[in-house]
């Protein structure tokens, strides 16, 4: 089943004297428990479009669906993860999980329950009653995700969640994240700068261009690697050759923004 389709989706910012034309034309189709990337030069739409899909930006053209319904009628939970954490200084762990008005409408006792529980899963069961600002960057980012996970959404949107990280702890949290969203069967789209990051997580990468914004080549990552963890996966040969397409193909893109 189409889990979520975007058919023909264009998207201008305007101003005093013109427009932007930050999307054109983009159909694209994910399946249920798929998991896709979004990655291109800087400006060629990645965050504008997966505003579109978690519906605060309305497309100038085209529609989306999700499970088959028009976006604006889906009553479907989305679930956003971004490059800040955004958790409150003045809550505890376990407090700043518990946020937002949806956890806040649901049965206490039974979210605090599995609000442990997840913060056990992802290791941050020393941590619960402590400060935000007592915790490293990837364990922020860890509480971050528990945050968005309990809410249980069908579909995840990652704007660029492990850019802020360093390089070890970027690692370790992309095994955790995509083996935490195989287990509930996720379907996530993740916006990225990161070539690696996207093969080794990815069944579909994107690759847009920019000016306007568009996507330029669709690439299928290979099933050997899909089946390993991402740190096992950045190990495989098809991992490396696939990287070297993708890099080849977004080098001439961006030293075409460059000359324009
Ligand atoms: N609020 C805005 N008003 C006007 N133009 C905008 C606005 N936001 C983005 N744009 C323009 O729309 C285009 C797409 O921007 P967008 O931020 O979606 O790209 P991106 O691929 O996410 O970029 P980056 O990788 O640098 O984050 C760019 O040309 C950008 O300058």
């Amino acid at each position: 089943m189409s889990f979520l389709h975007l058919d023909h989706v264009s998207y201008h910012y305007f101003y005093k004297k013109g427009y932007t034309k930050a999307l054109e034309n983009v159909s694209f189709t994910v399946p249920e428990g798929s998991f896709i990337s979004l990655l291109g030069p800087s400006g060629c739409g990645k965050t504008t479009l997966l505003s579109i899909i978690a519906g605060i930006l309305e497309p100038s053209e085209g529609t989306i669906q999700l499970e088959e319904k028009p976006l604006e009628a889906s009553k479907l939970d989305i679930g956003y993860m971004l490059q800040q954490d955004y958790l409150f200084p003045w809550k505890t762990i376990l407090e700043n999980v518990l946020m937002g008005p949806k956890i806040q409408k649901m049965q206490k006792r039974a979210m605090k329950e599995k609000a442990i529980k997840l913060l056990e899963d992802i290791g941050l069961s020393k941590v619960i009653d402590s400060y935000p600002q007592s915790l490293s960057g990837g364990m922020r980012q860890r509480a971050a995700l528990v945050r968005t996970l309990l809410t249980d959404p069908k579909l995840l949107l990652l704007d660029e969640p492990f850019s802020a990280l360093d390089f070890q702890t970027k690692l370790k949290l992309e095994d955790l994240v995509s083996g935490l969203l195989k287990e509930f069967n996720k379907t996530s789209v993740l916006v990225t700068h990161d070539i690696g990051e996207a093969i080794a997580m990815s069944d579909k990468i994107f690759l847009m261009k920019a000016n306007p914004g568009e996507i330029h080549e669709v690439f299928e990552v290979p099933i050997e690697i899909r089946n390993l963890t991402p740190f096992q996966a950045r190990k495989h040969l098809k991992y490396q050759q696939l990287f070297d397409r993708v890099w080849e193909e977004l080098n001439s893109l961006e030293s075409q923004t460059v000359s324009r």
